[in-house]
């Protein structure tokens, strides 16, 4: 199991844990606005740190915005193994050959 996977069930395990001691769980409670929110604020400041930050804000913000979007995944439902699948149904397709058939 990798890391992403792993983290992934840790999440879904604290889903329904208390929110006083479990972050995962706080923004459970929270509802899907406020994490939605907090992945935003995380792929700025992702954003932020690419271009002003050094290599290590970047890993940690990197790190800050995959955690959050693995909450938001579990909040909707979709499993981690449903966005690895998306990802490798586009293997071999050139992003400028897809942009160029919808355009057409
Ligand atoms: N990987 C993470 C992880 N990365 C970041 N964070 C938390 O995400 C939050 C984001 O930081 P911010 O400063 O933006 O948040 P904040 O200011 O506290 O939040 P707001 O008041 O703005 O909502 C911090 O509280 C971090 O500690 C994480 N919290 C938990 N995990 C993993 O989730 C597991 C379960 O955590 P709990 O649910 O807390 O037990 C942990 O064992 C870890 O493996």
């Amino acid at each position: 199991m990798d890391t992403l996977q792993r983290l992934e069930q840790v999440i879904a395990e604290r889903w329904n844990a208390s929110p006083d001691s479990s972050y995962v769980a706080s923004l459970n409670a929270k509802g899907i606005e406020k994490i939605a929110q907090k992945l935003g604020e995380e792929a700025v400041e992702t954003v932020i740190a690419s271009l002003s930050g050094g290599r290590e804000d970047v890993v940690a913000e990197s790190a800050d915005l995959l955690f959050h979007l693995l909450v938001l995944l579990q909040a909707r439902r979709i499993k981690l193994d449903e966005v690895m699948a998306e990802l490798d149904r586009r293997d071999g397709v050139s992003g400028i050959d897809e942009k160029a058939s919808r355009s057409s």
